[in-house]
């Protein structure tokens, strides 16, 4: 019926068919979205449309076309659509969910000009330190990997972003990014699937008074109001008394040089809370997905536990200075990345004015996803896409000299702009454990291997369930020398 309503316009994208009353509303999948998307893509093509009660909402499933759209005309597709239960859980202000404008452009600018590649050359003995101190409790506490691993990632963003040291277990700042993690990664309940992005959807839409998701909403807003404002407050407070330590806040709070307006303060709240955000929770969920792949994957473990040998020998630990020599830990890094984006579907874009691509044509206001799942498993680039290996990215012949997966840190003007920081904290973590620990399938009381297969998560963010495993040390030798560097930097 859309088709041809507009007798001069090209069609639409492809899509699956549709109820002429409600559109797509009954296909749209509420899990798994990525593999359904793909599996659709397979069948119409890299660039699809689904409708549902009236919005229109555009799937790309291949680099090429998010590149064209949300890179080369990233002026007309760097909005972004409304969450609505993420509005109610108190995330606000909030760089990620933003409408393209000026207040985003002021974020942005305070986001970005922190995180640079060169911005971030100053935090990697902080991201080394955090690292060794990880490594070593892992040795000690394997089974506690995935609180370990949350330890590092919020170390690190609350040095950065707030100047706070964060200790071991039970700190507060632990506590918030795990309220954090735990609401992002829930599914229906904090619209994290597609079809809590359209309103109308539904019976009702997701934020209607008394749904499950406005009753969790209000039940988890305090610990996300409490994320923005406790650390916030905490700076301002030593801020004006002139005993601040130097931090992302504290060096926008210099820059207003006391001229500040509430407005201004509310925006670098929102700012700070936002890298610690956006921060902790991804990288911790590529280190979880970096341990499932060791645990399933011995034979590529010890490939680079070898590389590593061979560049540091057995006297001294890697640090950043090894990267250029260690070629194959750094494709173990990107197939990390690709094997299980942690976004699946990227954030949503949303395109401002009608357009046309491919001679499709791309209505106004439409949704614009960009699946990153698909994405990585397009077998037009990727070899055995569902396969872990490292060595796809190698040149040949040793390798396949396929290309680096960009795409998990998304597209154009929206790019994530964290991703400097989180490749060298990626790095220095996966390179510290290849180098200290052996990781290996954990075994039962009556000795038998536990097999783990993956299981993911299905929020906005998605990360491998809990799943058991062994660590064990790798030499006392190794441990030893974790040891002394800890000792060393703490003087
Ligand atoms: C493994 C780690 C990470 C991954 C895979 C990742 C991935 C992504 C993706 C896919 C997006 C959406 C891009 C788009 O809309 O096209 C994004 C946005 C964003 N990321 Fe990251 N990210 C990571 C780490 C970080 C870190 C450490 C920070 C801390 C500063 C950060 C801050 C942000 C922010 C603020 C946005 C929103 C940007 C905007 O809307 O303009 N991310 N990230």
């Amino acid at each position: 019926k859309l088709r041809s309503r507009h007798r001069h316009q090209p069609p639409l994208p492809p899509g699956p068919p549709a109820d002429p009353l409600i559109g797509h509303l009954r296909v749209i999948p509420t899990k798994d979205q990525g593999s359904v998307f793909h599996k659709w893509a397979q069948t119409y093509g890299d660039v699809l449309y689904v409708n549902a009660l009236g919005r229109s909402m555009v799937i790309l499933d291949s680099i090429t076309a998010a590149t064209d759209l949300l890179e080369k005309r990233s002026s007309n597709y760097s909005d972004r659509p409304r969450f609505p239960v993420i509005e109610l859980l108190g995330y606000d202000p909030n760089l990620v969910l933003m409408p393209y404008g000026d207040r985003f452009r002021k974020h942005r600018k305070i986001i970005h000009s922190n995180f640079t590649k060169r911005a971030c050359l100053p935090w990697r003995d902080l991201q080394k330190d955090s690292a060794y101190n990880l490594a070593l409790s892992l040795l000690d506490n394997g089974e506690n990997y995935d609180r370990l691993f949350s330890w590092f990632t919020t170390a690190v963003i609350t040095k950065i972003a707030y100047g706070f040291d964060v200790k071991f277990e039970d700190d507060e700042y632990v506590q918030m990014a795990e309220h954090n993690g735990f609401v992002l990664n829930e599914p229906e309940t904090a619209g994290g699937t597609v079809v809590d992005l359209l309103p109308f959807l539904r019976h009702f839409p997701s934020w209607f008074p008394g749904t499950q998701a406005a009753s969790f909403a209000r039940e988890w807003r305090w610990a996300i109001r409490r994320l923005y404002d406790l650390p916030f407050e905490k700076v301002k407070r030593e801020w004006d008394r002139g005993t601040a330590g130097p931090s992302l806040l504290a060096a926008e709070l210099a820059k207003l040089d006391g001229k500040e307006n509430d407005e201004d303060l509310e925006d670098l709240k929102g700012a700070s809370a936002m890298a610690f955000i956006a921060g902790a929770e991804t990288t911790w969920s590529a280190l979880v997905i970096f341990l499932l792949a060791m645990v399933r994957h011995p034979d590529i473990q010890r490939r680079a536990q070898e590389e590593i040998d061979r560049v540091t020998g057995p006297d001294r630990l890697p640090d950043f200075s090894d990267q250029n020599s260690l070629p194959f830990v750094e494709c173990l890094v990107q197939e990390v990345l690709r094997w299980h984006p942690v976004v699946p579907l990227g954030i949503p874009h949303r395109c401002m004015e009608e357009d046309i691509y491919r001679n499709m044509f791309i209505p106004k206001g439409s949704i614009v996803i960009a699946n990153l799942h698909g994405m990585a498993l397009d077998e037009s680039v990727y070899s055995d896409p569902t396969s872990f290996n490292p060595s796809r990215f190698l040149p040949k012949p040793i390798g396949n000299e396929e290309p680096l997966f960009q795409a998990a840190f998304g597209f154009g003007r929206r790019a994530c702009p964290g991703m400097h920081l989180a490749l060298a904290g990626l790095w220095i973590v996966m390179v510290t454990i290849l180098a200290t620990a052996d990781i290996s399938k954990a075994t039962d009381k009556d000795g038998n291997t536990i097999e783990v297969e993956p299981d993911y998560t299905n929020g906005l963010a998605s990360r491998p369930k809990p799943f058991p495993c062994r660590i064990q040390s790798r030499s006392e030798q190794r441990r030893d020398l974790l040891a002394k560097a800890i000792a060393a930097s703490s003087k």
